[in-house]
């Protein structure tokens, strides 16, 4: 299944053009839209960093594209140069974020492509790294779309869905992956009204959510974050759908600082707990939730957020980027391959399986 990228409901985030990367810069919406123009990996190492470009498929997406870039001008006849300025961008790009799998995936998916080559001239693993990219980028719209269909097949026309963060199409390819089935339901006639929560304190939600399905006019209502204990108890809510930055061998989930209340409201109200995850953020070498690590941001997210001072200066803040819900309140992990309900591990090996042919 082949997605028309010019067809997407949504304006794409990572874009490759001749030989620079445009991304939109997420920061900016939803009042502007403004894509930058990237020629060096450090560009996108910054992007990355300071959440120009974000939602763990795009980072991968990105990076990979970064690779690319860091090597395009490597002169030919200089292989020795090639490995060693892959290995170091690689390096650089993969410490840019460290929870998101999808950025180790896509670098060592890269890493593994051109080792099958490392024979052959510099010009040829050039060429084959951008190809590799490009089919990261392609195979993440096609994944998203899949899981989509297949969370469909939980829902009903007429539910009301509450989502986290933006796990949307601006965090992938195409689509997003907890976003994706409502823009499926769209297309199908259905009415879902969706509960977004803003998601602080970087409002993905508010500014990124909000706003992608506003533009494809589907149902949404913004609430804070507190709010969500009171949508559920008012019935509003038949399910709860979010996306994930990696999920562990045993089903734990780490995803947006937030995610982990949702799932323990959820299990409160008796409402499902849904977890969207490509392959692409399946981590089999991670053991467990507690084995993820968890990015900390800069405390003037929460003290200075959008410019406005809002706590007193010099005040101790904590500022985790993403927790963890524990598995036994996931009530399954939607995959391109399918629904995988507990216990997780079986079924995420066979899909991390089926994704390596
Ligand atoms: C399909 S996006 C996955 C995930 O990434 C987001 O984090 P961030 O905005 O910090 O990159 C959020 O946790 C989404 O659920």
């Amino acid at each position: 299944m082949t997605i028309s990228m010019e067809k997407i409901p949504h304006p794409r985030s990572v874009v490759w053009q001749e030989d620079r990367l445009l991304l939109l810069d997420q920061r900016r919406l939803p009042a502007e839209t403004v894509y930058l123009e990237l020629t060096t990996p450090e560009e996108v190492r910054e992007a990355i960093v300071k959440l120009a470009v974000r939602g763990a498929p795009a980072i991968g997406t990105a990076a990979a594209f970064g690779m690319y870039l860091g090597v395009k001008d490597v002169p030919d006849a200089d292989a020795g140069r090639l490995w060693s300025t892959l290995r170091r961008v690689g390096e650089d790009l993969r410490s840019a974020r460290p929870t998101a799998v999808n950025l180790s995936w896509a670098l060592e998916r890269i890493r593994r492509r051109l080792e099958t080559l490392k024979e052959r001239p510099v010009s040829e693993l050039k060429a084959a790294l951008l190809a590799e990219a490009h089919a990261i980028q392609r195979e993440d719209a096609e994944m998203c779309r899949k899981i989509g269909e297949h969370l469909l097949t939980l829902l009903e026309d007429g539910m009301g869905v509450l989502t986290h963060c933006n796990a949307g199409g601006l965090a992938t390819a195409a689509y997003g992956t907890a976003l994706a089935p409502l823009y499926l339901a769209k297309e199908r006639g259905w009415h879902l009204r969706v509960f977004a929560d803003e998601t602080r304190p970087v409002l993905q939600g508010a500014r990124l959510t909000a706003y992608e399905l506003q533009q494809a006019g589907i149902d949404v209502t913004l609430i804070c974050d507190n709010m969500a204990a009171a949508v559920m108890q008012k019935g509003w809510v038949q399910a709860v759908i979010v996306g994930t930055d990696r999920v562990a061998a045993n089903g734990d989930v780490a995803n947006k600082i937030g995610t982990y209340g949702l799932a323990v409201l959820a299990k409160a109200h008796g409402i499902p707990f849904y977890v969207a995850a490509p392959t692409s953020s399946i981590d089999l070498q991670t053991p467990t939730g507690a084995d993820i690590p968890i990015e900390e941001r800069p405390v003037e997210e929460i003290t200075k957020g959008f410019g406005l001072a809002t706590a007193p200066e010099g005040v101790r803040v904590y500022n985790p980027a993403f927790d963890v819900t524990p598995a036994e309140l996931v009530t399954a992990i939607i995959t391109e391959h399918g629904v995988i309900r507990p216990p997780f591990g079986p079924g995420l090996q066979e899909a991390v399986q089926r994704s390596q042919g």
